[in-house]
């Protein structure tokens, strides 16, 4: 454990900047010093649960670094697609316009299905993520996992957050996840209330004095 002038490194197990600026966020208030991973690290995401994804990534991670490491795995469940896009949530498409056009095409094809079938619309999605830390050593030492609940929009709403945001709606605050500021997504989101779950345990494991 660092000494009072030395703030324990923790080290963001992930590639995308978006989840980068939430977790330095997220983590504002804490003494770490949270550092990106290094370039050139790709971890394979090979496991069938976000969990397990989460796990992988932070393991690596900490392994590369020899630093504590906290990893993210996340995507969106949605309900007319049987969980789809779910773990693949990153691979559906190569870019976040193509992913949300491909979303928005494979939904409304189920939607003109149900409609056929005398069935309602049913948008219902929910936005998931699991977080894992390990320590230097790559062992996994604190896993949770948060969810918020929502629908997907017809079209894109609002030009802030990343990825899926614009086309994820939260009906508890009338807004889309890009049209919320980082400190309402930070209390309802996904990632805030996995992150909520974490904090107390990351402090006794990383700022407790030894
Ligand atoms: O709050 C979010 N708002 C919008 N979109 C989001 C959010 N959270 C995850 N997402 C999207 C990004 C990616 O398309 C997929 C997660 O995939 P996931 O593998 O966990 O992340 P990633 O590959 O982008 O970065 P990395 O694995 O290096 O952490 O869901
Ligand atoms: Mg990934």
């Amino acid at each position: 454990m660092a000494g009072p002038l030395e703030p324990t490194v923790l080290v963001i197990a992930s590639g995308n900047a978006g989840k980068i600026r939430e977790f330095a966020h997220l983590l504002v208030s804490l003494p770490l010093a949270v550092r990106p991973q290094p370039d050139g690290l790709d971890v394979e995401e090979t496991g069938t649960s976000f969990a397990a994804n989460a796990r992988l990534k932070a393991e690596a991670v900490a392994r590369a670094t020899g630093q504590w490491a906290l990893a993210d795995d996340s995507g969106l469940a949605v309900a007319a697609l049987g969980g789809a896009p779910g773990v693949h949530s990153a691979r559906y498409a190569d870019s976040d316009p193509a992913r949300i056009a491909r979303l928005l095409s494979e939904l409304g094809a189920a939607d003109q299905q149900r409609q056929a079938q005398g069935l309602p619309s049913d948008r219902r999605a929910a936005f998931v993520a699991a977080l894992a830390v390990a320590d230097p050593s790559g062992a996994i030492r604190l896993e949770v996992e948060g969810r918020c609940e929502g629908v997907i929009l017809e079209a894109p709403r609002g030009s802030g957050g990343f990825g899926y945001d614009p086309v994820f709606f939260v009906p508890e605050t009338g807004l889309s996840y890009a049209e919320m500021d980082k400190g309402l997504k930070g209390r309802i989101g996904h990632r805030g209330r996995a992150f909520a779950l974490l904090e107390p345990e990351l402090k006794n494991l990383l700022l407790r004095p030894t």
